[in-house]
């Protein structure tokens, strides 16, 4: 069975952050992960997943502009003493929160510039902070995201990762793959999981329904069986990460609106 963690950035939005850890735990979770957890203590938040049997399994590094609509600095010339002190900043909080995997987002092609143009400071940034993150035991993840909810972020099909990777040549490098993005942009997802995971190269999995990104059972794709998938080709290959659930609540932010939505998770966990 695939090892599921609580994404505390969706799930839960009732409920002020820090309170999402205890409740991620009552409904069965052991792992949770997030998207920033920069404007909280780190010291606090690791007493949040020690106080509720709960280990972090993934976290971002710093975006940029978060509110200002960048969503990464890894290809952007000219940032790259900000990046640095970005992954400086992340490998610190993974430090205190126990954390061996943490998510670079690529960024946004600027307008009237071509992606390929963006590549050499793209893997010369993920070789650097790979090499940082290895002195703690720490994993790079990076991910392709579909465009129609980030257009222009740099990053969006399997194979394209699968190629940066194998560029960047660290071996604490590896895709996040999130189905909902995989899905939206490229489709053939259960082909898709048997090509890359038994590479080695697949370090964490997100999903959520399509289009909605809703709880897995609502939408186009047939979790059940994908999850299958994921369980045998893991058995023959000996992957053993965790399953991201990192969707919108269709009940939003409803009082144990994500706790009543759960019930695609019921039996499916290890
Ligand atoms: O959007 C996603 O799928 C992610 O996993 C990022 O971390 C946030 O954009
Ligand atoms: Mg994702």
């Amino acid at each position: 069975m695939p090892r599921f963690a609580a994404n505390l950035s969706m799930l839960y939005p009732e409920l002020a952050f820090p309170d999402r850890f205890q409740a991620a735990a009552a409904d069965g979770f052991r792992a949770v992960e997030f998207l920033f957890p920069y404007e909280w203590d780190a010291r606090e938040l690791a007493a949040r997943l020690k106080g509720n049997g709960l280990e972090q399994v993934l976290f971002n590094g710093p975006p940029g502009d978060w509110n200002g609509g960048e969503r990464g600095m890894a290809c952007l010339p000219g940032r790259e003493a900000e990046f640095r002190a970005g992954i400086g900043k992340a490998l610190a909080y993974a430090e205190v929160l126990g954390c061996s995997r943490l998510h670079v987002m690529a960024g946004l092609v600027p307008q009237a510039q071509e992606r390929d143009a963006l590549r050499p400071t793209y893997v010369s940034n993920l070789r650097w902070a790979a090499r940082e993150a290895a002195k703690q035991g720490v994993n790079v993840l990076i991910e392709p995201i579909n465009t129609r909810d980030i257009p222009r972020f740099f990053l969006n099909r399997q194979d394209h990762a699968h190629e940066l990777v194998a560029e960047i040549g660290e071996a604490n490098v590896q895709v996040q793959m999130d189905l909902y993005h995989c899905q939206i942009v490229e489709g053939d997802v259960a082909s898709k999981i048997r090509q890359y995971l038994p590479t080695g190269r697949v370090g964490h999995f997100q999903v959520a329904g399509v289009p909605e990104r809703h709880e897995p059972d609502v939408g186009e794709l047939n979790y059940a069986y994908l999850f299958d998938v994921i369980d045998e080709v893991s058995k023959d290959c000996g992957w053993s990460g965790w399953v991201g659930c990192e969707y919108r609540p269709a009940r939003g932010a409803q009082p144990r609106g994500t706790s009543e939505g759960l019930g695609w998770l019921r039996g499916r966990r290890a």
